[in-house]
């Protein structure tokens, strides 16, 4: 998936201005940034949620779904083969396309098998009987998710995190090839996060899902992603690994605070935004106690 030269606004006034952004096959994105950088409207506007001012989607032009893996594509291949995702009917573009918002109205009075089952709309013809394979896909997407053992309970009594998951199995249900998420970790305990990013990672790696995931957790985007994204006022300010994009110098500038980072010997990661709080003296000091 290829975003191009994106300007996104709200009522004419630009938010995102000529971002572009690869999401490739297999891979997975991390869109980091500041509070109001433009991540989330960015990512809508891949999803078909926010109409660009100027600038297009395109999609490879394989249309297949999780279960069968996608071509890589690079922008090259895009540009020359892919399809303008504004062409598509939202049935074509939601086969390809799913996103895990922040937030959701969800419908009240159904069970969680329900709303998973929602996730095959576009899979059904107008009949529930056209989507042969839909019912083993909603059971391996509640699997995967963690929520098969409450299935048949209303969705009215689940814990936000709960929730999260309920909804995210329902993306999953929506077997498509690109799968955008939006700070999916959100609401989550420890475990559920860690669980999270490991079927990121693993719908990346056995399926040749094309990933993109808004994450404010930087140690997180270092974990899990192949690729970052750093947004800053609107505009892609860096692209490239974890390790050259995640930098003291790069990352203090974009938050506005000093942030240290440190890569131990098996290349992890972890970042350290430095408050008044949080000096390195006292950082160490507890470290010793
Ligand atoms: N519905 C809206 N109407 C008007 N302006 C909006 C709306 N939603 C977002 N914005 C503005 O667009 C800009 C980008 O917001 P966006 O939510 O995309 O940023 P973000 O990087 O995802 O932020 P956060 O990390 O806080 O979720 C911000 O300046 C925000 O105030």
């Amino acid at each position: 998936m290829l975003g191009l030269d994106l300007t996104l606004s709200y009522d004419g006034a630009p938010v995102v201005h000529g971002a572009e952004i690869h999401l490739e096959p297999g891979k997975v994105t991390a869109l980091v940034g500041p509070n109001g950088s433009g991540k989330s409207t960015l990512l809508r506007s891949l999803a078909r949620l926010h109409r660009p001012d100027a600038g297009r989607v395109l999609l490879a032009d394989d249309g297949r779904t999780i279960s069968e893996g996608s071509h890589a594509t690079e922008p090259a291949d895009l540009l020359e083969h892919g399809i303008d995702a504004a062409t598509l009917n939202g049935r074509e573009f939601a086969r390809r396309v799913t996103l895990l918002a922040q937030s959701r109205p969800t419908p009240g009075g159904i069970t969680v098998r329900e709303l998973v089952e929602f996730g095959r709309h576009p899979h059904r013809g107008r009949w529930v009987a056209g989507d042969a394979d839909g019912a083993a896909i909603v059971r391996r997407a509640m699997e995967l998710t963690g929520v098969a053992e409450f299935a048949e309970q209303s969705v009215d009594r689940l814990s936000g995190g709960q929730l999260q998951r309920v909804w995210l199995a329902s993306c999953l249900a929506q077997d498509t090839s690109v799968l955008l998420l939006d700070e999916p970790t959100t609401y989550l305990d420890l475990r559920y996060q860690v669980e999270l990013l490991d079927l990121i990672r693993e719908l990346a790696d056995e399926h040749g899902v094309t990933i993109g995931v808004v994450l404010h957790d930087l140690d997180q985007a270092a974990a899990v992603a192949d690729r970052v994204v750093l947004l800053e006022s609107g505009r892609v300010r860096a692209v490239g690994t974890p390790a050259e994009v995640l930098v003291s110098d790069v990352l203090s500038s974009a938050y506005g605070i000093r942030v240290d980072v440190e890569v131990d010997d098996r290349g992890c990661i972890t970042t350290c935004p430095i408050g008044r709080y949080n000096t390195r003296e006292r950082v160490e000091r507890l470290a010793v106690a």
